[in-house]
């Protein structure tokens, strides 16, 4: 059977993050995860983590549940590009999303969590969707919800459809026509290392001129922003009077009163415009007249991602079938 689960800003003032309620165990028990293309496990907070790690986050407490078992002589530990990390042991359960039921799915309990997770409230753990290779599990990986998931479905695809500081929603196993308008553009997945990599043809800024290049990037959910290569972050930011790249705040700030363009980029024969509104991500603290950028440079990072600044702009189809493909539309 498909699904259908709403994708929730963890901030009404920016979109750092967005949380999905799944529920875990017999009885079921609700946590808000956030599902991250750019990674590949499920771990929650749980019984098992260690209360001075837990700030108001929901856990899953495994002795609660009956169909709960224990995947003996298993552990995990992962790290994020933003230097959090977490690590633990590891269960069998059910699991569901949005009416969409996975019976052994394997559910990573945490026994340690960096401070930046404990500090986020919101987010109760994660869901990765990336491709199972990525999954940090010893000595047997597991696999994803949506690997486990996809045999169930009409046809093998989640979709995206993230909003600006609103409510959007995660489908699995259909396209909602009413989501997008036009066509899907399609293009191959390079899924080594196992991230959703696609190449992107180019990108304009504002009403400029269409700049054709390749631009090999990471669909990734779990990152906030979108960093391009330093050619493109720069072509875009020279448009903008006083926006500057600052160390001190770790990136391309700007006046909060500028104007700033849209910024465009490719796929295959298409394109995204992701509205300038977007790229305009956050002030720097409360009430400051200096703004942070959406679009920042992946110099530092070694990847591209086009994270949730970009991904919102859009209709995104994670198309799970034999070879994998990744399906764009406006909206
Ligand atoms: C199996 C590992 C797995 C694949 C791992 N995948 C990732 O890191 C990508 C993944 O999508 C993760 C998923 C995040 C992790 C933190 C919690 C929310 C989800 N994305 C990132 O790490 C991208 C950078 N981080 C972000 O974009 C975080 C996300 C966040 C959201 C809410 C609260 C806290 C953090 N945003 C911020 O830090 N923000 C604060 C600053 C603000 N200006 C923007 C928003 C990886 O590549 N790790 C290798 C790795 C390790 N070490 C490093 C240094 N780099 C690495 N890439």
């Amino acid at each position: 059977e498909n699904g259908s689960a709403a994708a929730i800003p963890i901030d009404p003032r920016f979109d750092i993050a967005y949380v999905t309620p799944v529920t875990i165990g017999t009885p079921p028990q609700t946590l808000y995860l956030d599902f991250d293309t750019g990674s590949s496990d499920l771990w929650v907070f749980s019984s098992h983590t260690p209360e001075s790690q837990v700030r108001g986050q929901r856990i899953y407490s495994p002795e609660k549940s009956s169909t709960a078992k224990l995947l003996a002589g298993h552990t995990w530990s992962i790290l994020y590009g933003d230097g959090s990390g977490s690590l633990g042991n590891v269960y069998t359960d059910n699991f569901t999303v949005g009416g969409v039921t996975v019976t052994s799915q394997a559910v990573q309990t945490a026994q340690q969590v960096s401070y930046s997770f404990t500090s986020q409230s919101e987010i109760h753990g994660l869901v990765g969707l990336g491709f199972s290779t990525l999954n940090t599990v010893f000595p047997n990986g597991q696999l994803t919800f949506f690997d486990n998931a996809k045999s169930t479905l009409d046809s093998p695809v989640f979709t995206a459809d993230l909003k600006w500081k609103k409510e959007g929603t995660y489908d699995f196993g259909f396209i909602d026509e009413t989501k997008y308008t036009g066509e899907i553009t399609y293009l191959p997945v390079q899924t080594d290392p196992g991230y959703w990599t696609f190449t992107s043809s180019g990108y304009a800024v504002g009403d400029g001129a269409f700049h054709p290049a390749s631009i090999v990037g990471i669909a990734d959910t779990g990152t906030s922003l979108t960093y391009l290569p330093a050619e493109v972050v720069t072509s875009y930011w020279g448009q903008v009077d006083g926006a500057v790249d600052s160390d001190y705040y770790g990136g391309y700030v700007f006046p909060c009163s500028s104007k700033l363009p849209s910024f465009t980029f490719g796929v295959g024969p298409a394109n995204i415009t992701i509205p300038a509104s977007y790229i305009n991500y956050a002030q720097i603290t409360e009430g400051s007249p200096v703004c942070f950028g959406g679009l920042q440079s992946s110099s530092w990072l070694g990847v591209n991602i086009w994270g949730d600044v970009a991904l919102k702009a859009a209709f995104v189809v994670f198309n799970g079938a034999n070879p994998p493909t990744i399906g764009w539309a406006k909206k």
